[in-house]
């Protein structure tokens, strides 16, 4: 199987309920090993950009309130979601703030140099700035088991040999393949302009893409898939044309 490694990320602990909400994850398609190569502070310049640079202004009451409402109910009354660091705080504000201004509305999905399709802003994004989110239907490592023989098998899918499969943690999968959205578009480049990281907001993880660097307008949105180095069997080859391009996406 493709994700189904019983020996995943043995070296750092499952993100459960026990687990402090300051280690802040980093995991990639389902094929891959999570990233741990960066952890806390990887912006410390990071500001978050409160005007999303077409004019729409996000003020600080209006994020306060959605905090307020929704974002921290269950932390002010007690309840199960643990505080914060500094850096995951700032990730769910960045949230917040991408979805009040519609953070979406610069992307476009156009013919790609890598690979088929792939994901573009049409506008400048700041490091540090929420790109995208990465969803689909969340199914558990069984289900997504099964489903990966039936899309490998063509059956169902149209292009066979594309994996839109993100893993969260040990148990759950992000199945984008026939319900998903943009983000599914986003090729691997082994220098890539964004990092995938899990944040929670109100309990429920989510998958987010934050801009590494400062992006143009005009360039594609990439990560790095960190797909597993094992499947020795498959090498699926690497055309993202970076200077330190690793040849192969596994
Ligand atoms: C999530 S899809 C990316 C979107 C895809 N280009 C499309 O049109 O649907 C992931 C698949 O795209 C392909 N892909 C992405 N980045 C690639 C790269 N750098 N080199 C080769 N193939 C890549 C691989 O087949 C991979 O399984």
């Amino acid at each position: 199987m493709l994700h189904a490694r019983n020996d995943y990320h043995t070296d750092s602990p499952p993100i459960n309920a026990e687990t402090p909400s300051h280690i802040i994850k980093e995991w990639s398609c389902a094929r891959t090993e999570g990233f741990k190569g960066r952890g806390k502070g990887r912006f410390p310049n990071y500001q978050i950009p409160f005007n999303d640079g077409d004019g729409c202004i996000v003020s600080q009451v209006q994020i306060n309130a959605w905090v307020h409402i929704n974002g921290q109910k269950s932390c002010i009354r007690g309840g199960v979601e643990p505080a914060c660091s500094d850096v995951e705080h700032d990730l769910r504000k960045e949230y917040i703030r991408y979805k009040l201004s519609k953070g979406w509305k610069h992307l476009v999905v156009y013919n790609s140099s890598i690979h088929d399709l792939g994901l573009y802003t049409s506008r400048f994004i700041t490091r540090g700035a929420m790109v995208v989110e990465y969803v689909g239907e969340v199914v558990g490592l069984r289900v997504a088991d099964k489903r990966e023989i039936e899309y490998q098998s063509g059956r169902r899918l149209q292009c066979k040999s594309a994996c839109y499969f993100f893993r969260i943690d040990r148990e759950q999968i992000i199945d984008a393949t026939r319900k998903g959205g943009i983000a599914r578009f986003v090729n691997h480049s082994c220098l890539p302009n964004c990092v995938a990281k899990v944040i929670s907001i109100k309990n429920e993880k989510k998958v987010v893409f934050f801009a590494e660097r400062d992006i143009n307008p005009g360039e594609e949105v990439t990560y790095d898939y960190h797909f597993n180095r094992e499947d020795e069997g498959m090498k699926i080859p690497c055309f993202c044309n970076s200077k330190n391009c690793r040849r192969f996406l596994n």
